[in-house]
């Protein structure tokens, strides 16, 4: 029987607990959305196989607590991850400022080539800003990597993002090479907010 996927690749979402993780998730997953808050007990994963350059990309996505309490076994599950996603919530500056710490636990944890993206989280909550997009933008550009504002509940760039990062991973092993091996134009890249596209990574 011919394989169902070219490429499995292991993914991670980290982030303050209540920022949402589990809703993109579930979003990407699943494509729908609730309300009701539980807060995940420890780890858990979701499958989606997406099609990116031809191939077929079987993305494992793993959920973790975002409670310190949890931390000892979330961090054992960064060292297998591929892709990396810093999630923070833009009602929500502390959950901003933490990225930073959430930044120094990826060095600490993972491995050393591990491809990270960033994204702000409930940006259907406009009235409720509290974190500026250009913030954020300077944040991922310090580090280096891409940047989007997303909405689980409205479904804004969740699938953008998720494919963003898995189109990296594909160029990056080196599966797929785009000409001269440069990272794919990311034209999906847009604040929620729908201001003219811009890319974090330049
Ligand atoms: N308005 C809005 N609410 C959201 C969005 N995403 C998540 N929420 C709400 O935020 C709360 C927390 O969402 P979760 O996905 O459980 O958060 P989490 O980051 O997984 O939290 P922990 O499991 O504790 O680490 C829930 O009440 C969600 O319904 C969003 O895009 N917009």
């Amino acid at each position: 029987m011919a394989k169902a996927y070219d490429h499995l690749f292991k993914l991670l979402l980290i982030g303050d607990s209540g920022v949402g993780k589990t809703c993109l998730i579930i979003r990407f997953a699943e494509d729908n959305f609730n309300s009701t808050y539980i807060s995940t007990i420890g780890i858990d994963f979701k499958i989606r196989t997406v099609d990116i350059e031809g191939k077929k990309i079987k993305l494992q996505v793993w959920d973790t607590a975002g409670q310190e309490r949890f931390k000892t076994i979330t961090t054992a599950y960064y060292r297998g991850a591929m892709g990396i996603i810093l999630v923070y919530d833009i009602t929500d500056e502390k959950s901003f400022e933490n990225i930073q710490n959430w930044m120094k636990s990826i060095k600490e944890n993972a491995s050393a080539g591990v491809e990270r993206l960033l994204l702000g989280n409930k940006c259907d909550m406009e009235a409720r800003r509290k974190v500026q997009w250009e913030r954020a933008d300077q944040l991922a550009r310090e580090h280096g990597i891409r940047f989007f504002e997303t909405s689980a509940k409205s479904s804004v760039n969740v699938d953008e993002a998720f494919s963003s990062l898995a189109r990296d991973i594909l160029l990056k092993s080196g599966a797929r090479r785009l000409g001269d091996g440069s990272r794919a134009p990311s034209a999906a890249l847009q604040p929620c907010n729908k201001r003219a596209t811009k890319c974090s990574l330049g």
